[in-house]
């Protein structure tokens, strides 16, 4: 009788899902500068002292961009196998799902603004800047 669950396989799976991010991150450009956003988001998130609250939606947000970003290279990857010669439609795939990332990252920094902006201020406050 087949195992409901075959664990080999789930971590087999796993690991394939770890190379995907692994490239990701070595080799797409956009994917190097939303890394190195995440990272400067966590350095600020630190030294403003951000609640759990506010962990919780950044990190959601750092999640949303980056999978949106896996997803474009991923449909990018795919039209220029299905189709290398330029194409109307390939051009309209690849432009719908930039265009998802661009909607991710622009709501990613309205909720990065309300989050670290007023955060901000206080801070400016503190000092005695006004
Ligand atoms: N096969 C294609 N047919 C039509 N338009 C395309 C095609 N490939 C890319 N484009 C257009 O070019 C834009 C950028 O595409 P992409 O990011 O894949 O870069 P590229 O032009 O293929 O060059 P590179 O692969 O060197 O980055 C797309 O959003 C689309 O507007």
């Amino acid at each position: 009788m087949s195992r409901w669950i075959d664990v080999r396989k789930n971590l087999r799976s796993f690991r394939f899902a770890a190379d995907g991010i692994i490239a990701l991150f070595r080799f797409e450009n956009n994917a190097k500068i939303h890394l190195l956003a995440a990272l400067a988001v966590a350095v600020a998130g630190f030294w403003l002292r951000l609640d759990r609250i506010e962990w919780a939606l950044i990190l959601t947000q750092v999640a949303l961009v980056w999978a949106a970003e896996a997803f474009n290279t991923a449909i990018e990857k795919l039209a220029d196998v299905v189709s290398p010669e330029r194409h109307p439609q390939i051009k309209a795939v690849k432009d719908l799902s930039a265009g998802a990332v661009l909607l991710v990252v622009m709501l990613a920094v309205v909720v990065g603004i309300l989050i670290f902006g007023t955060k901000l201020l206080a801070w400016l406050e503190r000092i005695g800047w006004f």
